[in-house]
């Protein structure tokens, strides 16, 4: 399978300084956060990143977005160098982040707008996945009538839709109720697996990594390595079911005990 995303040896120390919120919440200035991290996504792959809170996974995000110039280390993206450049991949943060003034279609469109792509085929487009997640009723009504999960549906389709062949999904369902995010897993399944995009996908998880994935990297605390690859053994089209498969189990509890050596 030929690679979407390869991080070569990627290193960052911040800089900073001060006494900030950051050096409160335990990082001093020039104390390392990524330590000679090594991954991929090949092409069509869905892969999951879990780490102790704080190793560093929103931080190699930001590092692979380009927002974050790393101080070691390459960004490649279909081979091609992107070290600190933006706007190369499709990115849906933690927290809901639709613009409370544009409706849902509104928002659906805003990333072809920047671009200047929105066009009728665009609009059909969008309208035809709202149909196909049960949401055309809301293409024109604003985000704070939709319920939480309702909003995560959009903010995913929304990055869906960009015409970027990377999604980078940073711990998507993690302020959600644990039903609604066991909704949005099952939801989240059905429709990667009709799209099939590379995704990087960041979660606390083991059990929605090992439900999602095809290959998922443990990281060590801070600064962040990778400590292990576990290649998941399910096929696809998978089902919720899996969760209770012995197999399921035995590799959550390897995961767990992994993650906590
Ligand atoms: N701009 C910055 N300057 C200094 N330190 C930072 C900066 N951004 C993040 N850090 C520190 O780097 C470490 C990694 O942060 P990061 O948010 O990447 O962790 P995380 O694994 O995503 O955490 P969580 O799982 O809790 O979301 C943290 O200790 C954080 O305080």
């Amino acid at each position: 399978m030929s690679s979407k995303l390869a991080l070569c040896d990627i290193s960052l120390t911040f800089a900073g300084g001060g006494a900030g919120p950051r050096e409160r919440r335990g990082v001093q200035a020039g104390v390392p956060v990524l330590d000679g991290v090594n991954l991929r996504v090949g092409d069509g792959e869905f892969v999951s990143v879990i780490g102790p809170s704080g190793s560093g996974k929103s931080t190699l995000f930001q590092v692979i977005g380009g927002v974050l110039t790393p101080s070691g280390g390459r960004v490649l993206l279909d081979g091609a160098d992107v070290t600190g450049q933006t706007g190369r991949i499709s990115y849906m943060p933690q927290s809901n982040t639709l613009l409370p003034w544009r409706t849902v279609l509104g928002n659906l469109l805003l990333i072809r707008e920047v671009e200047g792509t929105a066009d009728a085929e665009a609009r059909a487009e969008a309208m035809a996945w709202l149909r196909r997640i049960g949401l055309d009723g809301y293409a024109d009504s604003y985000p704070h009538v939709l319920s939480g999960g309702m909003q995560q549906r959009v903010a995913f389709l929304r990055a869906l839709l960009s015409p970027k062949e990377l999604l980078c999904l940073d711990e998507p369902f993690g302020a959600l109720d644990a039903l609604t995010r066991q909704e949005m897993q099952e939801w989240l399944l059905s429709v990667w697996e009709e799209d099939r995009r590379s995704v990087l996908f960041v979660t606390h998880s083991i059990e929605e990594a090992l439900l999602l994935s095809d290959r998922i990297y443990i990281l060590s605390p801070r600064p962040a390595t990778v400590i292990r690859e576990i290649q998941v053994p399910f096929g696809r089209p998978r089902k919720e079911e899996i969760r209770h498969d012995a197999a399921f189990i035995q590799l959550r509890r390897e995961i767990y005990e992994g993650l906590r050596s």
